[in-house]
């Protein structure tokens, strides 16, 4: 498994969804630095299950810091921060050690760990591992906001019901930091029951929806990446897709760019009263060659229905080697795009500060 990402601020996860526990190790961090373990908290619990839209199980989400922390600031030495897996129902998965769920990583695990691999929930591939990712995301944001750097996000899509777009050239500061207040962060509130019913119907009908993300990202300078295999697209591609259920990522206009002329498509530039250098419209989403070009980073990431699902589906049986039917057990989540929301947000962070330590 690769399972560390980063050149400067180096984020290692591991653990399974039903081992004693999954963590995270930050190698890279500055020494006396006092983190903000209530910030942390709050991205957590962002993050957490439990409610009417999210997986039953609940767990407690905390935090333990074996290392890298002494006298309430980093003492220059790897951070290591774990959570114990106290709410697993291991036998609902009994099935699944033969029985391969569609669309889930079972199959491919099964072949290249010669079915040696943790079956129970999703092992390594779970959601789960998310949560050690939010932390060093959590980490990473504030070390970002102390340079001005504000990340924020909201539901853009979920399965047809549509939410609006960020303004990408005027995107502020408030407004994303309000999204995070919000539950269900959307820009047109009116869609919140719109959303909610479809993802209640799909629930109700052992059913799963999915849907897009939207990210920007304020204050980030001019001037950082590079062109070709470290842009910041690619890097950040990189760290979005290796979220599990992201299937697809797009900046600025992304796809939409297909449908536009040249002149439409343009970012003119201009200096504003303060003589800083801005452009009129932000197709590109704050990145042209790699390099981050100053205005409002914004991209998104598609996220697919759940895989799990407890409609009967065919499959197959690796151990008899004969086709077959499963009807999925365990508890998941009927949409995973509400708790990717500070996921997507955190990997983003966890990118973009590393960039900012090759400078
Ligand atoms: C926060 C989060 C929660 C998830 N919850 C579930 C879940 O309850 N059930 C499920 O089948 N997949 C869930 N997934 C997605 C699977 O882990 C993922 O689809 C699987 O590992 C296969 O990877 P892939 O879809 O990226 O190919 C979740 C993903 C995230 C990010
Ligand atoms: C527990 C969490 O989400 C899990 C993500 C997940 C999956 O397949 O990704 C499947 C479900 O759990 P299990 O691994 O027990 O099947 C979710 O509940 C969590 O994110 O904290």
């Amino acid at each position: 498994m690769s399972a560390t990402f980063g050149d400067n601020f180096k984020v290692t996860i591991f653990g399974q969804s039903h081992s004693e526990a999954i963590g995270v190790v930050i190698d890279g961090l500055p020494a006396g630095i006092k983190l903000d373990f209530d910030k942390i908290d709050f991205e957590l619990k962002r993050r957490q299950g439990g409610d009417k839209f999210s997986t039953p199980r609940k767990e407690a989400d905390t935090p333990k810091i074996i290392s890298g922390y002494f006298d309430d600031k980093t003492a220059g030495s790897p951070l290591c921060a774990i959570f114990e897996n106290g709410n697993t129902r291991s036998k609902d998965y009994s099935e699944l050690k033969v029985k391969m769920r569609p669309s889930h990583a079972d199959y491919p695990a099964y072949i290249k760990h010669n079915g040696n691999n943790d079956y129970r929930g999703g092992g390594n591939f779970s959601g789960r591992l998310t949560l050690p990712l939010t932390f060093a995301g959590a980490v990473a944001k504030q070390l970002l906001e102390e340079k001005g750097i504000y990340i924020g996000s909201h539901i853009k899509k979920i399965n047809k019901v549509e939410d609006i777009s960020f303004d990408k050239v005027n995107i502020g500061k408030d407004e994303l930091i309000s999204l995070k207040e919000e539950v269900f962060p959307l820009l047109d509130k009116s869609k919140l029951s719109e959303m909610e019913e479809v993802i209640l119907k799909a629930r109700n009908d052992h059913d799963s929806v999915g849907g897009i993300v939207e990210c920007a990202v304020l204050g980030f300078p001019a001037g950082v990446g590079s062109p070709f295999f470290d842009s910041i697209e690619s890097r950040l591609s990189h760290l979005l897709f290796s979220v599990p259920a992201v299937k697809g990522v797009e900046f600025g206009e992304g796809f939409g760019f297909a449908d536009l002329l040249g002149s439409e498509a343009k970012d003119e530039y201009y200096y504003d009263k303060d003589g800083n250098v801005k452009t009129y419209e932000n197709h590109n989403g704050g990145v042209l060659g790699g390099i981050s070009n100053g205005q409002p980073i914004c991209f998104s990431a598609v996220i697919k229905p759940t895989a799990s699902i407890s409609k009967l589906q065919r499959t197959i049986d690796v151990g008899k080697k004969e086709n077959t039917k499963l009807e999925v057990v365990g508890r998941h989540d009927p949409v995973i795009v509400k708790r990717a929301v500070p996921v997507i947000e955190a990997v983003s962070a966890i990118c973009l500060y590393d960039f900012l330590l090759n400078e």
